[in-house]
């Protein structure tokens, strides 16, 4: 408690002097529902109106100034004991922020709530919630379900990484891609956006030789070959048609696997749609409890989680099954299929 007294006392979450001030007077606990704001999400004119709900609805808010820094509110935020915790911003930010709870051991002690305020929000958009004024009323009278959350670690000895994703996970992403992938075309395809961009961008030497295990209920399979990219989904999937959510109750990953193959077949949008369909040659899905991926070549391989960036050589990754318990929208549906 001490220390999220401290962050809002001593100036280093900006303004949040109001809340900070009057609840370092009253010396008490700082709020039971506290927000972490990123005011440069999506195109940063949600500040005011986000404050303004937010603290009508009793929230702290505790805004964020640089990268990385709602991870470190999120777990302050559950280590004060509020029992609600909200993230408003995009994907990134929403991570952020579980990955604080995550580091707090606070999955089942905290409630967590969603504000989209990002430029794609894939991750609200699966839960059913529309935008901010949703997101409010969400908190306030939404059916809270319990959600999967999905885990990376890294294979290395050391096992010094770890990642946390809630949406998707996607693998072999170049940083071209990632810092390519323009807005306009997340706002459209959200995630998608990343794999088209990979796609168009894809160049003979980014083919990826990749080992592929995975724990499904009926068998264990493997795959092994080139590929482009690995497309995991937690509340995601990349399907060919209809629904793009996953169900995120099941335990189960949703994998989808593209293989290499001439790049001029990947260059049109449409054809990467088509990419997803059941009847190509060039994509595996499989649903797995655990999936295991080894990069077999020197150099580690991009992965974005929730659309934040790192590099590994090879990652284990399996979902916690209905780990942390989030309010959800009315078009929000536990079984999509
Ligand atoms: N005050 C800040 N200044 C700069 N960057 C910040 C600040 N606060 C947070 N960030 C970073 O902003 C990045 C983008 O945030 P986020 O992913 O939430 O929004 P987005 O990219 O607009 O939306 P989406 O991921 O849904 O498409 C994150 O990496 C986050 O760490």
């Amino acid at each position: 408690m001490a220390d999220i007294r401290g962050a809002l006392a001593g100036g280093s979450v900006g303004e949040n002097a109001v809340s900070g001030d009057r609840l370092v007077a009253d010396g008490g606990v700082p709020g039971d529902r506290i927000l972490v704001l990123n005011p440069v999400s999506g195109n940063g004119d949600h500040r005011e109106r986000v404050r303004t709900l937010a603290d009508r609805a009793g929230f702290t808010v505790i805004e964020s100034r640089a990268s990385g820094e709602a991870v470190e509110f999120g777990r302050l935020a559950a280590e004060a004991g509020a029992d609600l915790v909200a993230a408003a911003g995009g994907d990134g930010t929403v991570n952020e922020v579980a990955r604080g709870l995550a580091a707090a051991d606070a999955f089942d002690a905290v409630t967590f709530g969603v504000v989209p305020t990002g430029t794609g929000n894939n991750f609200a958009g699966n839960l059913g919630i529309e935008g901010v004024e949703h997101a409010f009323e969400v908190l306030a009278n939404g059916e809270r379900r319990r959600i999967d959350v999905a885990t990376a670690e890294e294979d290395a000895a050391d096992r010094e990484g770890s990642e946390l994703f809630l949406n998707s996970c996607i693998a072999g992403l170049t940083a071209e891609a990632s810092a390519s992938t323009s807005p306009e075309l997340k706002d459209r395809l959200g995630m998608l956006a990343y794999v088209v961009t990979g796609l168009r961008t894809v160049r003979e030497f980014d083919a990826l030789p990749l080992a592929v295990e995975a724990a499904c209920p009926d068998a264990e399979r493997t795959w092994s070959g080139e590929a482009v990219m690995v497309l995991v989904g937690n509340a995601r999937r990349f399907p060919a048609e209809g629904r793009s959510q996953a169900n995120c109750e099941d335990g189960l990953l949703e994998v989808t696997i593209i293989e290499r193959t001439p790049p001029s077949n990947l260059l049109q949008e449409a054809a990467v749609h088509r990419l997803f369909g059941d009847e190509t040659e060039h994509v595996t899905n499989v649903r797995a409890s655990e999936l295991r991926v080894d990069v077999r070549r020197d150099e580690p391989v991009g992965f974005s989680f929730d659309g934040e960036t790192a590099e590994y050589e090879a990652l284990t990754m399996e979902t916690g099954e209905r780990s942390l318990e989030i309010p959800v929208g009315e078009s929000y549906d536990p079984d999509p299929e």
